[in-house]
This record gives structure tokens, C-alpha cells and sequence, in this order.
């Protein structure tokens, strides 16, 4: 390598002399406005582009600049008070900064100016370093490899995520979390109540049903409940074929739910807010006798006296059931008392009102997952802050709260693999029917199996 070459004028030339006989032509060199450091302590190189004003490339100052000019500083008297970096933090994912905020800001300040952030983040200035090289192909066509990559670091969007313990958190991610991972088998933890969430930057995320028992979903429409709910029910089949059995109420019609429908384990399905209501009833009834039993037994819940078996009332648009305050009592009843009996809720709406989302059934029901949602007063609703307003519109983006709080990809599945993957489990229902132990109770999309899960 030539000596540390520091002014654009001095790579071009370098690029010049050194790929002229490769073919290269000249005005190809003059569009590349690259700065080549070399560092012989470290024995490595890096690659710097500055494309405009002198701070682009450095995020820290970035961001700083972007909070003074974002108004996010504050004036008191003469002193303007700021946002002051304690701590930057470089990560294989990206890097942390940390901040203590001023009086007189709050996090949802910060939040409202996240757009902002990203914005000025994704401006177009690049930094390549060793690494970026170490994928650079160092032949004839070194320009064009040069050239593929600085495009893809044009292209490649930084995102953030911000968060707030007393200090103000701002991650900035190398890479952008990614638009589709698709479920497969794999992601099972087969004999247990885990079930895959998602997929953050660094880890894939897990709901364990046994230590978080409900769980709210709630997003603008088309952005992948129903989708996620899907690739809950079918893991907790194929996890526990044995063991778990489901109320799958779809107020939407049936359709998310419809490939379920005649599985062994889907002991009640309806679609009308008549059939929720006589499902809610019955599950409300067997919840209190089974849990009756487990305490007349000495003991405290569901885990302690090792019953195996689980039950899971799916809901899909759980909103449509606000209107019946009989339906939302019961649901309030087993939401409260069905973590003990083994009675489990998963509870979807894309309107998360205060009353689709009571403060009953929020206090019992901790763990969150929320896709974007069109103000911070639904995201406040759903997460207890703002966030899911800010979230990018992406499918399967949104941001899971359960001891923790991260922005995940939530896994997507294919229909026809549901076909294929539910076709050992699924009955002849009208068979069963007959059978001694199994009675049909209410209307015709409602099954109801009479079978109680202690006999
Ligand atoms: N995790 C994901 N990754 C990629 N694409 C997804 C993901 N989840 C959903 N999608 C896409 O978004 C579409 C809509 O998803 P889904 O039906 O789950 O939305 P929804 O939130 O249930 O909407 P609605 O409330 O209107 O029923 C899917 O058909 C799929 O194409």
C-alpha cells in the first residue's frame, strides 16, 4: 500500500496510476469521491467518504446537531440547557449513545423527533471500513466492486430505536432489521409453551405462554396479527399436540382461523358475537370448575399440581365485543382468574380503545406485541407509551413489551405450509360428534366438547 493518502486529489491519483493498465477509464476514477486513510499502528485501512458538509459520517455529532435544531434544547434565562452524551458505545450491531435529558423534556419529546433522527442518520454520506474491505474483491474490477458497495451503504437505511430508564438510549443499527423471515420448523421448542415472537437485531425472541399467560396483539389493519396469531396456534400444536386445546373466536369473519377449524385440538370455533358469547360462557364455566379442583387439591395453580394441559381462547378483533358487556365481563373473569386454571388468552384488535382494552384486562394482561398504529394515543393504550405511531410500515414490524420492551420482525407463514403442517391433526369433526364423549351444544360454527380436561 502507497502512503496514508488524505485528500481526494491524492486518490484520484492513486487510482489512476495504479488501475490505468487495468483498463479503467478516467472520468470512472473522477467519479468516485473516496478518501483512502491508512493507519500503520493498527495495521488496518479504512475507507472514508464525506459527500457533503464536513459533520455527515459522524453520528454522535449528528444527532447532537439534530437535537439543537429539532428544538429539543431548552432556555432558561441566559443558559440554554442541552441534551448531554454521557456514554457512546460500539456494538458488532451498531452503537449505543446515552444521554441525560433536560429539565423540562420528556422520552416522548425525543420520541416525537425519531423520524427526524433517522432522517438526518440516513443522510447520504458513507463510512467503509476494514471490514467493508474485506468483502472488496481486489482484481481488474476493483471499481465496479468499489462502486457496488458504496451504493449498497447509500442505499442501506440506519434505523433507531430509543428507549428510557432515567437515561435517554439511542441505538443506531448498522444494518436495517429484516422485511421477511420466514417460520419454519426449526423455531419450535418442542414440549414446552414457548412460542417464536419475532427476531430483534441480535437474538430470536420467545413468548413462554407458562411465565406470561395472555398476550394483547394489536395493529392497524394489514400489518400482521392475524399472520403472527397464525404462527402461534400452529406452534402450540405442534409443540404440545397433546396438551393444548383452543376457543378460536375469529370476529372477522373466520377467515384467519378457517385452516384450524378442524384440528383435533380447536375444541370451539365461532365466528358471530352470539357463538363468542356461549364459547366464553362454557370456557368460564370449565375454567372455574378445574380450577376449583386444583385448589381443593392444596394447591395454588396450574404448574404446581403438574397438569399438563392448556387451553387458549384466540380472539381475533376483540374489539367487536365491547359492545356486550356480558362478553367483555366473562373475558375480564378468565383473563383474571385462567392463569391459574391453565386458561390462557390471546387477545387481537386493530382498535385499541380504552374500552377494547380495558384497564382490567391490561393490568392482567402485561405482555404486548403492537404493530404500528396511526397516533401515540393508541400506542399509549396498548404499550402504556408512545412508539407504535413511529414505527416503520413494514408487515410484521412492531414492537414486543414483556419484561423487556424490543422492536422485532415477527415471522411470517405461508398458508399452504399450515395446509401441510396441520393435516396430521386435523378430524372428522361430524365423526366426533357422535362419539359419547363429544356433544354439539350451540350454532353451527360453535363445537363445543364436553370432555372436561380432568377426565
Ligand atoms: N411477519 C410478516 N412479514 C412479512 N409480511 C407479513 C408479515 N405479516 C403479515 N405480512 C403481510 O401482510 C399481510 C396482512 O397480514 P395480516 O392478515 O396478518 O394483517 P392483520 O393485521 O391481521 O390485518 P387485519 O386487521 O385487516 O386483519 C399478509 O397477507 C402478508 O402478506
Amino acid at each position: 500500500m502507497e502512503s496514508a493518502l488524505n485528500s481526494t486529489s491524492n486518490l484520484e491519483g492513486y487510482l489512476l496510476r495504479k488501475f490505468k493498465r487495468g483498463g479503467v477509464r478516467e472520468e470512472e476514477v473522477n467519479s468516485m469521491i473516496f478518501e483512502v486513510v491508512s493507519t500503520t499502528i493498527f495495521g488496518a485501512i479504512s475507507l472514508k467518504a464525506y459527500l457533503s458538509k464536513n459533520w455527515e459520517g459522524n453520528d454522535s455529532k449528528k444527532i447532537n446537531k439534530i437535537f439543537a435544531l429539532s428544538g429539543l434544547n431548552v432556555k432558561d434565562g441566559k443558559q440554554t440547557l442541552t441534551t448531554q452524551q454521557l456514554r457512546k458505545k460500539d456494538y458488532d450491531w451498531g452503537t449505543e449513545y446515552c444521554y441525560r435529558i433536560p429539565l423540562g423534556r420528556s422520552f416522548e419529546d425525543y420520541l416525537e423527533k425519531q423520524s427526524a433522527l433517522e432522517a438526518g442518520l440516513n443522510t447520504r454520506s458513507i463510512k467503509l471500513q476494514f471490514k467493508d474491505l474485506k468483502s472488496l474483491k481486489l482484481d481488474r474490477d476493483i471499481i465496479s466492486n468499489i462502486k457496488g458497495l458504496r451504493s449498497k451503504k447509500l442505499t442501506g437505511n440506519k434505523e433507531i430505536e430509543m428507549s428510557y430508564d432515567g437515561l435517554l438510549k439511542i441505538k443506531v443499527y448498522n444494518e436495517p432489521l429484516s422485511k421477511k423471515i420466514l417460520w419454519n420448523k426449526e423455531f419450535l421448542k418442542v414440549d414446552t409453551w414457548k412460542v417464536l415472537i419475532g427476531f430483534n437485531r441480535t437474538e430470536c425472541i420467545y413468548h413462554d405462554f407458562d411465565k406470561r399467560k395472555h398476550l394483547i396483539i394489536a395493529g392497524a389493519t394489514g400489518y400482521g396479527k392475524s399472520v403472527i396469531m397464525k404462527c402461534i396456534i400452529i406452534s402450540l400444536i405442534l409443540s404440545k399436540p397433546d396438551d393444548v386445546t383452543f376457543s378460536l373466536i375469529d370476529l372477522k369473519g373466520g377467515s384467519a382461523f378457517a385452516r384450524f377449524k378442524n384440528a383435533k385440538q380447536v375444541i370451539n370455533f365461532g365466528i358471530e358475537n352470539y357463538e363468542a358469547l356461549e364459547i366464553l360462557k362454557d370456557i368460564q364455566k370449565k375454567m372455574k370448575e378445574d380450577y376449583k379442583k386444583i385448589v381443593d387439591n392444596g394447591f395454588e395453580d396450574v404448574v404446581e399440581a403438574g397438569i399438563s394441559k392448556r387451553h387458549f381462547v384466540v380472539i381475533d378483533e376483540a374489539a367487536d365485543l365491547v359492545d356486550s358487556k356480558e362478553c367483555m365481563e366473562i373475558l375480564t373473569d378468565i383473563v383474571r382468574k385462567g392463569r391459574g386454571a391453565g386458561y390462557y388468552v390471546i387477545y387481537a384488535t386493530q382498535y385499541p380503545s380504552a374500552e377494547a382494552i380495558s384497564m382490567q384486562i391490561k393490568r392482567n394482561i402485561p405482555a404486548r406485541l403492537c404493530f404500528v398504529l396511526d397516533s401515540s394515543t393508541a400506542s399509549k393504550t396498548v404499550l402504556d407509551q408512545g412508539g407504535a405511531e413511529k414505527l416503520p410500515e413494514i408487515e410484521g414490524r412492531g414492537i414486543y413489551k414483556n419484561v423487556s420492551q424490543s422492536i422485532i420482525q415477527t415471522p411470517l407463514i405461508k398458508n399452504d405450509d399450515i395446509d401441510s403442517l396441520i393435516k396430521p391433526y386435523i378430524v372428522d369433526k361430524k365423526e366426533a360428534l357422535n362419539s359419547e364423549t363429544v356433544k354439539r351444544q350451540t350454532g353451527k360454527d360453535t363445537v363445543i366438547f364436553e370432555k372436561t380436561r380432568f377426565s
